[in-house]
Parts: structure tokens; C-alpha cells; sequence
């Protein structure tokens, strides 16, 4: 199994003696700074095609240990990348209940209380997400930046469900919805760069889009994030609290980060 973790003996800075890719180019999350972004113009809204989910449809929440995460329908999709991506999961990173600064992406340096990320394969070029997620282009993510506001009824139909999910491994059915719901107002803006996977093995295959604009939860939903979860299975004699599982931000030398928004 995937033996790594966010803090001790296995964390981030050991990921490149197992993962060499880690330790490579193109390696995500960075963060966002006046000086290396510049608007592009040809960067057009995206379409979700099929996030309309019928709540006969039925999402599979998960505990991997590594996060929570959320297998999506294969009728979604992303257009107006270079190819059509499908959809596979989605999943968290957060901080703590003492300190909720657990997003991946950073603006001008300032960690946001938490980030989502909707990962999609190049279903044009692959198969299935094994096939393309070590592949050039093969992988695209949605991050969406999580911040305290109202309570969101939205990020609820998921969250409502994370006590069935409190132990490594356990598993529960969410109700299909429309997954549109989870983005920001504004989607047309956003910072785009090539990246990669922010866990091991850290290919360097994906496509970003972040969305310039935050989403609001509230400190209770934020709270219930933090808490809720263990990376280790129910019978563990020595739990521990799936908390600050996130990668800090990477070297970006000599690159630029697009953005389709005018500062
Ligand atoms: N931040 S991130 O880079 O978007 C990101 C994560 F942070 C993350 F934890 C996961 S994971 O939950 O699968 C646990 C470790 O792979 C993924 N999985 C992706 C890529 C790896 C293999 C795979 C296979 C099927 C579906 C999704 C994925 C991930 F892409
Ligand atoms: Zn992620």
C-alpha cells in the first residue's frame, strides 16, 4: 500500500526516496504571486457537462486514509480544456481545529481554511484515470479554494455524511446532486498552470484550474472537517487524526501562471 503520510517518518520531505517524482518538475501546490501571473485572453469559461447528478444516482464516499473522497459519475465532464475530461473524485485537504489554514494553493502567500479538488482524466486520449494519470495532459483538477462564511447547504449533501466515514477504509453511499453547486460564483475566473499530483506519486500530468473566487462554509462545517476523520482503521489501537493533510507549496522558478481575469 501507499505508505506515506503528511507528518513523522514518511512525510513530505521523504516522498522523492520512494516517489522520485516528488522530488521533480512541474510539482504542485505553489502558490500565487503578482509577479508570476499574466492574463491570458484565449482562457475561455469551462463547461461542466453532467455534474447535474439525479439523486437516484449514488456517489461513493470514502475514508482512503489519506483523505475523504468521493467517487464522481463517469457522465461528467469538463469541455473547453485541449481534450474532454471525465470526471473520477473528488477530495479534501484542510488544516486543523487550531489553525484552519489546510489549503494546498496559497494567494500571495496566505493559506485559505481549506481546498476541494474535482479530478478528471483525459477521456479523449485514455481509457480510464491509471491509464492517463502518469501521461503528459492526462490529468485535470478543479481546485476550489474554502473559506468561513455562511453555513453552505451545498458542501452539506457531502459533509452530512462524513460520521459514516470516521475510520480508514469505511464507506458510505451520497446521494447524486448537482455538483455545479460546489463551485464559486464567477468559474470564468481562474489561475491555470501545469502541475502535478500534490500526493505521491506525484506526476507531473496535471492540467490546473483554480478558481479565483473562495467558497464559504461555515466554522461549524469547517470544524466537522477536521474532526471527523482518522487515518487509521476503527480496531487501531493508536488513532490518529487525518488532519493537515496538505502538501506545502513548491519551488515555481522561471514559469508563469495564467490567469483569465484582469487583476
Ligand atoms: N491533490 S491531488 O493531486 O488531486 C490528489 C490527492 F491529493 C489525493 F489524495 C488522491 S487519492 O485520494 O487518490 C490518494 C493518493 O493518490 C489523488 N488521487 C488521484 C491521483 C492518484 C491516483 C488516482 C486514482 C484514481 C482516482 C484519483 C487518483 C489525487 F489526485
Ligand atoms: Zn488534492
Amino acid at each position: 500500500g501507499s505508505k506515506w503520510s503528511y507528518i513523522g517518518p514518511d512525510g513530505e520531505n521523504t516522498w522523492p526516496k520512494k516517489y522520485p517524482f516528488c522530488g521533480g518538475v512541474f510539482q504542485s501546490p505553489i502558490d500565487f504571486h503578482k509577479d508570476i501571473l499574466q492574463y491570458d485572453s484565449n482562457l475561455s469559461p469551462l463547461e461542466f457537462i453532467g455534474y447535474n447528478v439525479s439523486s437516484t444516482d449514488l456517489f461513493t464516499l470514502t475514508n482512503n486514509g489519506h483523505s475523504v473522497k468521493m467517487h464522481l459519475s463517469p457522465t461528467m465532464h469538463i469541455r473547453n480544456l485541449p481534450f474532454e475530461y471525465t470526471a473520477s473524485q473528488l477530495h479534501l485537504h484542510w488544516g486543523n481545529r487550531n489553525k484552519s489554514e489546510g489549503s494546498e494553493h496559497t494567494v500571495s502567500g496566505k493559506h485559505f481554511a481549506a481546498e476541494m479538488h474535482i479530478v478528471h482524466y483525459n477521456s479523449e486520449k485514455y481509457p480510464d484515470i491509471t491509464a492517463a494519470m502518469d501521461k503528459a495532459n492526462g490529468l485535470a483538477v478543479l481546485a476550489i479554494l474554502l473559506e468561513i462564511g455562511p453555513f453552505n447547504p451545498s458542501y452539506e449533501k457531502i459533509f452530512r455524511h462524513f460520521r459514516n466515514v470516521k475510520y480508514k477504509d469505511q464507506m458510505v453511499h451520497v446521494p447524486g446532486f448537482n455538483v455545479q453547486e460546489l463551485l464559486p460564483d464567477r468559474p470564468d475566473e481562474y489561475y491555470r498552470y501545469e502541475g502535478s499530483l500534490t500526493t505521491p506519486p506525484c506526476y507531473p500530468s496535471v492540467l490546473w484550474t483554480v478558481f479565483r473566487h473562495p467558497v464559504k462554509i461555515s466554522q461549524e462545517q469547517l470544524l466537522a472537517l477536521e474532526t471527523a476523520m482518522y487515518c487509521t482503521e476503527s480496531d487501531d489501537p493508536e488513532p490518529l487524526e487525518m488532519v493537515n493533510n496538505f502538501r506545502n507549496v513548491q519551488e515555481f522558478r522561471e514559469r508563469l501562471v495564467f490567469i483569465s481575469f484582469r487583476e
